[in-house]
């Protein structure tokens, strides 16, 4: 008898392993040679004579090496991905596609534009996937009716978008950057503009005046949704769950007759007497209320600011989840955050490219990539336990596989979703601790992502050549420091916590991905050897005293070959990840600004927290553009302004190493050799390179953004008190 072979089943995906792999690990084998000869050095200098410089240096050198060790794991092997969406088809019927809850969290209608809010919702609300199996929830933790007319407003438009970009096969679904990017419209087209045009308006005017106009209030139902915020003891802080069905996939049709996709509102409750745990508690408010309302078995979270750049999105994460990625125990898919509208230097190194594209490549190759707080497509399960203990929740209704059988309008529906959303419904459970989105950091992305991986949880990383999801990015430096003090913050919490990746992490996930995750967690520590190398050096060469080996010693090879070594390797890993040397350049410059000045600050911030001497809360980055500041943003010029304290010990630094760059080179004429003080002019001179934008705005700017006169008083004081500080220790 003749057997027919099955016919063979289309890819999905693939996975290749990257070829620098071989190189990375032989690179390894002879760089930790050479550290283990500067450390053998350093040793035999202290043991012969310790001095505060030698001492400092030495402790900075430990630090490098950590993170340079660490760093190890990542580039131990990297692997790439590709998925086939269009394969999908052949092999899974679109009826059966799995329903999704869509997240999307929104704090601050001043500080988060509320349209722009609307415009990320809008699109996912049109991926290419059948409309009545996706659930958007917005997360409200602004409680602010301007949010909700916006979402009213949203869902009106949203019957005109959706059928126009299926007719159309319409790839930028997200209306702003549909209408930005497209000139020639036909006649529907500029219809469809008009009207958004029109909803844009209505709500921008309500953000400005800060409430909504009456004539903007289309009905009596709309009158009676928003007076719930008008009661006279309602504020951000203080209100009742705010839970509004805005389309309901069973009733709600487009203007061709198509089914909607569910929209609900979400602001849970506040009181200010209890803790409400910032994102990461409106992210498991939304767990529960959409467990009681949709309960879909794959859940994507996405932050306001980042808006959906592909529809075949949720299809290409199909090619992977539930059970379709040879990864057992696959948790969550991770797509990486990129951003639009960055200028062409890219002058804060917005990208990350280090965080969101780079490491997750090394650690798809382990275990899969760590949570990154937006962009991510989990199974619901996920928050229920680890992959063979599953944890009960305290109602089997939130349970993952509980199935509703009620209309999500219904008052029996609608009453228990009110009731998980109180702001008293965790006490006494699982909730952010063993359950759902965990507490306890700042960066709860990074920490609950870690902790799904310790439960024995894998992941996969995403990076398709479109990408998925596009931000905002921060404009002025201020901002952009800000945001990554918290993420330093919220880093050093995990580092010092009873979970540390170092000591738990390890043991629970394997030592390579555990070195991942400390690498990460200590992160913040870059800013003591940043610090001592910043200033130390530069001190020392101010009085001509030479610290470092002489250009003849050796040693001085080990120290060319190690700072050449890690800088050239960190500069090949941006740039073969579609990056530029120009992005390598500010990426490195905004490496040694964020230790000096953002992980300084976040790790004295967490020692104040750890004494009990103040509490932090949660600062939400702006997202709001000024023009002027725009302006100067793509012409890429660094936007200071403001007195801030973060700015301070960069102008320091950069004052510092130009003076002693100056005073070093009279030294080297005088003395007419450079041998002994090369090493010591030549940082100096990297930090004035690394300083070119604060000179500028000292002295040369007269806009807006300068920096502020205070600031550069104040730091050539403080700088005046280190000199002289280091001069008496100097002299003991
Ligand atoms: O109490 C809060 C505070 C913030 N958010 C939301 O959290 C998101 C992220 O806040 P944002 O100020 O934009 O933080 P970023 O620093 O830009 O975000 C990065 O860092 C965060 C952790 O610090 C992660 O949650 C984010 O996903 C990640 O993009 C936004 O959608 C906010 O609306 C809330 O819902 N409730
Ligand atoms: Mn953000």
């Amino acid at each position: 008898m003749k057997t027919t072979a099955p016919p063979p089943t289309p890819p999905l995906h693939f996975v290749i392993p990257s070829q620098r792999r071989h190189f990375n690990r032989l690179f390894a084998v002879v760089y930790a040679a050479a550290l283990l000869f500067l450390f053998h050095h350093h040793v035999l200098s202290l043991l012969h004579s310790a001095t505060i410089t030698s001492t400092l240096l030495f402790i900075s050198d430990i630090i490098l090496a950590y993170m340079w060790s660490t760093c190890q794991a990542f580039r131990m092997n990297p692997v790439h991905r590709q998925s086939f969406p269009d394969n999908l088809k052949k092999i899974l019927d679109r009826r059966d596609f799995p329903a999704m809850d869509i997240f999307i969290c929104t704090a601050d209608p001043y500080k988060e534009p509320p349209i722009g809010v609307v415009n990320t919702a809008l699109s996912v609300m049109a991926y290419d996937y059948p409309a009545e199996k996706l659930s958007i929830y917005v997360s409200d933790d602004g409680g602010s009716d301007l949010t909700m007319f916006a979402f009213m407003e949203a869902a009106k438009f949203g019957k005109l978008w959706l059928p126009f970009c299926r007719e159309n096969n319409i790839v930028d679904r997200c209306p702003h950057a549909y209408f930005g990017t497209n000139s020639a419209l036909s006649a529907k087209t500029l219809e469809i503009k008009m009207m958004y045009e029109s909803m844009k308006r209505k709500i921008e005017n309500a953000v400005e005046r800060g409430k909504i106009s009456e004539e903007y209030i289309s009905c009596e139902e709309e009158r009676k949704v928003l007076s719930q915020y008008w009661s006279k003891d309602f504020s951000r802080q203080n209100h009742p769950t705010i839970i509004q069905v805005l389309l309901n996939s069973n009733k709600d049709v487009d203007s061709t007759g198509g089914p909607m996709p569910n929209v609900i509102y979400v602001s849970r409750e506040k009181r200010k007497t209890a803790p409400h745990h910032f994102k990461a508690g409106a992210l498991n408010a939304l767990l529960r209320v959409s467990a009681t309302m949709t309960n879909s078995p794959i859940v994507l979270t996405l932050d306001c600011d980042m808006y959906s750049n592909d529809p075949l999105t949720a299809q290409r994460v199909l090619c992977y989840l539930p059970n379709r990625s040879n990864r057992p125990n696959c948790g969550y898919i991770q797509f990486p955050q990129c951003y639009h509208g960055l200028n062409e230097a890219d002058i804060y190194a917005s990208e990350h490219k280090r965080v969101f594209r780079v490491n997750p490549l090394g650690m798809d190759g382990l275990k899969g990539p760590n949570y990154v707080g937006t962009g991510c497509f989990f199974l619901r399960r996920v928050f229920f336990g680890g992959p063979s203990l599953y944890v009960q929740p305290e109602i089997p209704e939130l349970g993952p596989n509980h199935v509703i059988d009620k209309p999500i309008d219904g008052q029996e529906v609608l009453g228990r979703a009110h009731w998980v959303a109180g702001c008293n419904y965790e006490d006494l459970t699982d909730w952010g601790s063993k359950m759902g989105f965990r507490y306890g950091s700042f960066a709860e992305d990074y920490y609950t992502g870690y902790r799904l991986k310790c439960e024995g949880w894998q992941s996969i990383f995403c990076d398709p050549i479109r990408p998925a999801f596009l931000g905002d990015v921060p404009i002025s430096l201020n901002d952009v420091l800000g945001q990554a003090k918290r993420w330093s913050f919220g880093l050093l919490e995990v580092a010092f916590s009873k979970y540390s990746p170092i000591t738990f992490g390890v043991r629970a996930m394997g030592p390579l991905m555990g070195l991942c995750y400390a690498h990460c967690a200590f992160w913040p520590i870059w800013s003591i050897p940043i610090t001592i190398y910043a200033f130390v050096p530069s001190l020392a060469l101010l009085r001509g005293i030479p610290i470092f080996p002489k250009v003849y010693d050796p040693l001085f090879l080990v120290y060319t070959f190690l700072f050449l070594g890690a800088y050239g390797q960190d500069c090949l890993d941006f740039i073969s990840t579609q990056g530029t040397f120009q992005r390598w350049w500010s990426d490195q410059r905004m490496s040694l600004m964020w230790s000096l000045s953002a992980s300084l600050f976040g790790s004295i911030e967490y020692t104040t927290k750890r004494l009990g001497m103040a509490t932090h809360g949660f600062n939400v980055t702006s997202k709001v553009v000024d023009d002027e500041q725009s302006k100067r943003y793509d012409q890429g010029i660094f936007e200071f302004g403001v007195p801030s304290p973060l700015f301070v010990p960069l102008a320091m630094a950069a004052i510092l190493n130009l003076i002693a760059f100056l005073s070093g080179f009279v030294y080297v004429m005088k003395e007419r050799s450079i041998d002994s003080l090369f090493m010591q002019m030549f940082i100096a001179g990297f930090g004035v390179m690394n300083g070119l934008p604060f000179y500028e705005a000292m002295v040369l700017r007269r806009d807006k953004g300068r920096l502020p006169t205070k600031t550069t008083i104040t730091s050539t004081l403080l700088l005046g008190v280190l000199y002289g500080i280091f001069y008496f220790v100097l002299r003991n």
